[in-house]
């Protein structure tokens, strides 16, 4: 058995962290404070974080083979230069719903970006539905829209033999999945693989581990829960010393740790008092298991 530790990495909380992603060549993680913001880079070597801030929210963060970063901004994707603190524009979505922002995004194992979209949240959790959809930002910089009517755009990750997309909408309280063509980024066959019980609450982001098993983290549910996509059984419950638990990546050297993402955005005077690591990031070691590094996105 292995014995699991968790702790809190740099110093601050986020208002709603999200996007984890692990930078190999900077041994640092990248994660965004959408409300806040802010792109945030933790350096492992430093437990400094160094944070971009941004002129809209920004919902995810990816790394680009040519260097740097690519992001979803307010509808826009968006190429982040990190020395030079600059961000270009790539391509609006959405543009007929000016309520609407980019949520949760991840890059395929092809190079594709894909994000989703919704509406701007009320409160947490509270929206107008069905505002959402979900796009792929191909390496030509061209963009698609698989479908719409989304609530939250969340999860999402690849099987290890990228033959099934993972991906969930988090007020369905579903992990769903579609069969995938690498080939074309086409999704089809819509299924849901795991519902979520009451006590785990919203399912947020998801990450995929190298035994094909799902991670997701559960908003509201603090915890993050480990999935067999094949027979829709949950493996495994780690709680997190707050409720909002939004997103899960794995990193560190050979990719052994977990590091969840949280959010502060929300909770009240009291709440936050009984929860003072709310909006912090945490790492988690000696879960013995490993995941999958991130797919650089190509254009
Ligand atoms: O980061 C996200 O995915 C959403 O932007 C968040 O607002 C919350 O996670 C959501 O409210 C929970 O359903
Ligand atoms: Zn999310």
């Amino acid at each position: 058995m292995s014995s699991i530790k968790i702790e809190c990495i740099g110093s601050e909380g986020n208002r709603l962290g999200e996007s984890p992603v692990w930078d190999e060549k900077e041994s640092a993680l990248l994660y965004v404070d959408i409300t806040g913001r802010k792109v945030c880079r933790w350096s492992s070597v430093t437990n400094q974080v160094q944070a971009i801030s941004v002129d809209a929210p920004v919902s995810s963060v990816a790394l680009r083979k040519s260097g740097d970063y690519i992001i979803t901004l307010g509808t826009r994707f968006a190429a982040l230069k990190w020395k030079e603190q600059q961000v270009t524009t790539i391509e609006h979505v959405d543009k007929d719903k000016p309520n609407n922002r980019f949520n949760d995004g991840k890059v395929d194992p092809a190079g594709r970006y894909f994000a989703g979209t919704m509406a701007e949240e009320i409160r947490p959790a509270v929206l107008e539905r069905h505002q959402g959809s979900l796009y792929t930002l191909f390496s030509n910089l061209s963009v698609v829209k698989h479908f719409n009517q989304v609530d939250i755009s969340n999860g999402l990750d690849w099987s290890l033999d990228h033959k099934t997309f993972f991906y969930i909408d988090s007020l369905s309280y579903s992990v769903d999945a579609f069969d995938y063509d690498l080939q074309t980024g086409k999704i089809g066959n819509r299924r849901s693989i795991y519902k979520l019980e009451k006590e785990e609450s919203i399912p947020d982001g998801m990450c995929i581990d190298t035994e094909g098993k799902l991670w997701v983290a559960c908003y509201d549910g603090g915890r993050v829960i480990r999935l067999d996509p094949e027979t829709g059984k949950r493996l495994q419950t780690v709680k997190l010393p707050v409720d909002k638990t939004t997103s899960c990546c794995f990193g560190g050297k050979d990719y052994s740790e977990m590091y969840v993402t949280s959010a502060s955005d929300g909770m009240d005077k009291e709440g936050l008092s009984r929860q003072p690591q709310a909006g912090r990031v945490f790492k988690i070691t000696g879960l013995g298991v490993k995941g999958v590094p991130p797919y650089p996105f190509v254009g």
